[in-house]
């Protein structure tokens, strides 16, 4: 059975991948300086808090913290005897390579959204992931990953706000009542979360007008439905985009 890992900057989030369904999907913290044993202690403690006894034969993994791939090597090869396939190293292949400019190093989240979405809806696409950095991710018609946007993420802009300004408190995001705020945190909040539906409009609209062909827009990562509530910003909403796209990946790799 497949483990496929998805580190982001910052949640690494597991998925055991039956061939047909997700077993399970659990998360922790990204941390460079979690161990193989660390991993493997909290991950045994959960597969058998639910029940789930596999033997997993198959390692995936994409990090945008390339730190954190030693010991997840590490953590497959000792528990599982398996040597891991990277994405974004050379001998895991993508089953349409990104055309951007070159030496750029596409985050492996982004080319694993795109296998993702491009399996499950083929191309002209538009991928939002609401992550550490809020991201847009251009597919086009072959399914390639063309480009896209990186903007800083929710959350770090509300905690960007906290950190610079000294009457700011720290603040959660949430649909806000009304756009004008009444005090401080409803006015973060209405900042923020209004501010990113117009990022995310805006975004789109530009992105269609200069790729000139209908799109569709997927909308991924923990805030996705959060925003998909406020305004008419998808046409999909998809959580386990990331997961699907790492299960096509290693699917294109094992059939060679
Ligand atoms: N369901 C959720 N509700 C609220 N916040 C969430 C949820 N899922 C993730 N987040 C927050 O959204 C941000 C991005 O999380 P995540 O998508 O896991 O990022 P990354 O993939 O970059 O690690 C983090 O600050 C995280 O705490
Ligand atoms: C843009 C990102 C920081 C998003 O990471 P995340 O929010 O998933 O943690 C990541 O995809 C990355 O480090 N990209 C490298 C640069 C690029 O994609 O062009
Ligand atoms: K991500």
């Amino acid at each position: 059975m497949l483990l496929a890992i998805d580190c982001g900057n910052t949640n690494t989030v597991f998925s055991i991948w039956d061939g047909e369904k997700f077993l399970c999907t659990l998360r922790t913290s990204t941390h460079h300086a979690r161990t193989a044993d660390a991993y493997f202690t909290w991950y045994s403690t959960l597969v058998k808090h639910y029940g789930i006894e596999v033997t997993i034969t198959d390692v995936i993994i994409s990090s945008t913290v390339p730190r954190v791939v030693f010991n997840l090597r590490v953590f497959a090869d000792r528990f599982f005897g398996c040597r891991p396939m990277v994405v974004g190293k050379p001998d895991c292949a993508l089953p349409v390579p990104p055309r951007v400019d070159a030496g750029t190093l596409v985050g492996p989240d982004r080319l694993v959204n795109t296998a993702g979405a491009f399996a499950r809806h083929g191309g002209d696409l538009i991928v939002v992931d609401f992550g550490t950095a809020t991201t847009c991710d251009v597919v086009a018609e072959d399914g390639a990953y063309v480009g896209g946007v990186i903007a800083p993420g929710v959350n770090l802009s509300l905690e960007a706000l906290h950190m610079a300004a000294a009457a700011l408190p720290h603040v959660d995001v949430t649909t806000p009542p009304r756009v004008i705020g009444t005090n401080t945190v409803d006015c973060m909040q209405s900042g923020v979360y209004w501010g990113y539906v117009g990022l995310v409009k805006g975004l789109c609209e530009k992105i269609r007008a200069e790729y000139a062909r209908p799109m569709k827009v997927i909308g991924t990562g923990g805030l996705a439905p959060l925003f998909a509530q406020g305004a008419d910003l998808f046409d999909e909403i998809e959580d386990d985009l990331t997961m699907h796209g790492l299960t096509v990946i290693h699917d294109y790799n094992k059939k060679g």
